[in-house]
């Protein structure tokens, strides 16, 4: 790449996430001349060390698990199955290498200028971009976007710098599949590894500081979680707040020092309790950005920062984290600068789906936040084992449940724990959507014998 000074493009993109990548490759399509850099990840996070390789996991893991009680179902399968890292690992590389392949060639279809490299403010609506081949470049965009992105947050526990720990990146490494593992952080990377790393057969204890699971969630469908992993051999241990870490010496086991005073030890340590915005270096404050008292880059419901014509979009902007939300950041995005239409991130319903096996899959209010938002609700609930399809599949674990408005008969929102909840829940969001009354889904005719039939039953307990 030429060392070239002060190019102005139609719009800048820092970071390759779900919204930037989607915008830059419609703009360039559209005949804007774009400029994307990033720093390390084609892709970014989602495919690279997140959504994509931790998915593909779990898809192994299910399949183990549907080997062992394959003789239940009458199928006879030789020997014990178990699984063999080196072919996991190529597996879940294959998939992410796929997908990264892709998107170089659709960036470079698309006709943008992307840069592997690093960008930093050094004034208005302008990065000094450092490439990774060692080349330096000044663009200065019309609009710029960013959209850098979490990273695994380190907690402030003595020792841990040297206790050699995996986040949820370095875990993906998959350099050995540990006896023992202890999990610090009982939320959606804590719950998705302790299933996964069950079901591959490590001994998994999960601490979690809270006394629930999943601390969003209505505490009966967090219970039922714990339930879950419990079942599957996870030492699910609540109120359990870690306050130091240490290794023994020549890698022996890492030792969780917990608020009580008691140890926890094994193999290994995922520390999983959050995720940090992605801002540090960026000179944010040099193009008039600011951030707020969390650290995230502070925007409007129509993802303006505080600089004119500089906008923030995904996990950094504050938005719900996850690729659907970051997706739906760009829809937003493209809508305003391509028109000022009145598109904003007010009231957006955001699903989401744990990937623990069976999954959870949530959409709108928990019974919790109806009851607090002053709704008069009524609860349906359904067991896994009435839906008949649950059966032919033998996979009966699991409790649906809805939350309904007891005045206007709509559904405002549920948690579908159990096979398949993560492609049932999108015909409830669309319910939600459509203001549907409960009555009506109750009443619909839905495909025999399905996982979405349940919902006709779910809906029965109401009458
Ligand atoms: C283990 C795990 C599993 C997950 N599973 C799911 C899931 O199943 N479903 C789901 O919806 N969500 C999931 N998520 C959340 C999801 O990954 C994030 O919400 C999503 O990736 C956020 O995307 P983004 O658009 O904010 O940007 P990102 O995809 O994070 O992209 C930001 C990019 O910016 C780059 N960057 C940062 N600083 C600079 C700089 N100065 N210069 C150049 N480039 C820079 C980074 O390298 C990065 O590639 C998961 C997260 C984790 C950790
Ligand atoms: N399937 C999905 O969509 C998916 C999967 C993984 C991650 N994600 C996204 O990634 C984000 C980050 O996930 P995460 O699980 O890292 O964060 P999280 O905020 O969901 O959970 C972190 C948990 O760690 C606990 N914790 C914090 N400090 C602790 C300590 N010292 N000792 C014990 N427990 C402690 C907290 O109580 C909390 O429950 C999520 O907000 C989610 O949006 C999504």
């Amino acid at each position: 790449m030429n060392e070239k000074a002060g190019e102005d493009v139609d719009l800048l993109v820092v970071g390759d996430g779900k919204a930037g990548k989607s915008l830059a490759m419609d703009r360039a399509k559209a005949g804007w001349s774009v400029v994307m850099v990033e720093r390390d990840k084609i892709g970014g996070t989602c495919i690279n060390v997140a959504c994509i390789p931790t998915k593909t996991l779990v898809g192994s893991a299910r399949a183990l698990l549907t080997v062992r009680h394959a003789g239940e179902m009458g199928v006879e399968i030789d020997g014990e199955p178990a699984i063999d890292l080196g072919r996991l690992r190529a597996h879940k590389e294959g998939v992410v290498g796929g997908m990264v392949s892709a998107h170089a060639k659709m960036f470079a279809d698309s006709g943008m200028d992307f840069i592997l490299g690093t960008a930093r403010f050094v004034g208005e609506r302008t990065v000094e971009i450092r490439a990774n081949d060692g080349a330096t470049r000044t663009v200065r965009g019309r609009d710029v976007v960013v959209n850098t992105g979490t990273t695994p947050a380190v907690p402030a526990l003595a020792g841990i710098a040297e206790a050699e720990v995996w986040n949820s990146e370095t875990i993906l490494h998959l350099e050995r599949l540990p006896e023992t593992m202890l999990i610090l952080g009982g939320g959606y990377v804590g719950c998705e590894f302790a299933s996964m790393f069950a079901l591959f057969g490590t001994r998994v204890t999960l601490l979690q500081g809270g006394d629930q699971l999943l601390p969003r969630e209505d505490p009966d469908v967090a219970g039922q979680v714990a339930d879950i992993l419990t079942d599957q051999g996870v030492d699910v241990r609540l109120g359990a707040r870690a306050n130091a870490v240490r290794r023994e010496p020549g890698h022996g086991e890492v030792v969780v020092t917990l608020a009580d005073g008691s140890d926890v030890r094994a193999q290994e340590l995922l520390v999983a309790t959050g995720r940090t915005p992605v801002t540090a270096g960026l000179g944010l404050d040099t193009a008039g950005v600011e951030l707020t008292d969390r650290g995230f880059v502070a925007v409007d419901d129509h993802l303006r920062t505080t600089a004119d014509h500089v906008w923030a979009a995904g996990d950094v902007a504050g938005s719900p984290q996850f690729t659907h939300a970051s997706w739906n950041d760009f829809r937003v995005l493209r809508a305003i600068l391509t028109g000022g239409d009145a598109t904003t991130t007010t009231g957006r319903l955001v699903p989401y789906t744990v990937f623990i096996t069976p999954e959870l899959a949530r959409v709108g209010l928990t019974e919790t936040e109806a009851r607090d938002r002053g709704h008069d609700v009524r609860v349906a609930r359904l067991p896994v084992s009435a839906i008949p399809r649950a059966k032919t599949i033998h996979d009966t674990v699991g409790t649906w449940k809805a939350v309904v408005d007891a005045e206007t008969d709509q559904i405002l929102g549920a948690a579908l724990l159990g096979r398949n909840a993560g492609e049932v829940i999108t015909a409830l969001q669309m319910a939600i959507l459509g203001r549907l009354p409960y009555r009506q889904v109750r009443d619909a005719v839905i495909t025999h014998p399905t996982m979405g039939e349940g919902l006709n039953l779910l809906f029965d307990a109401l009458n």
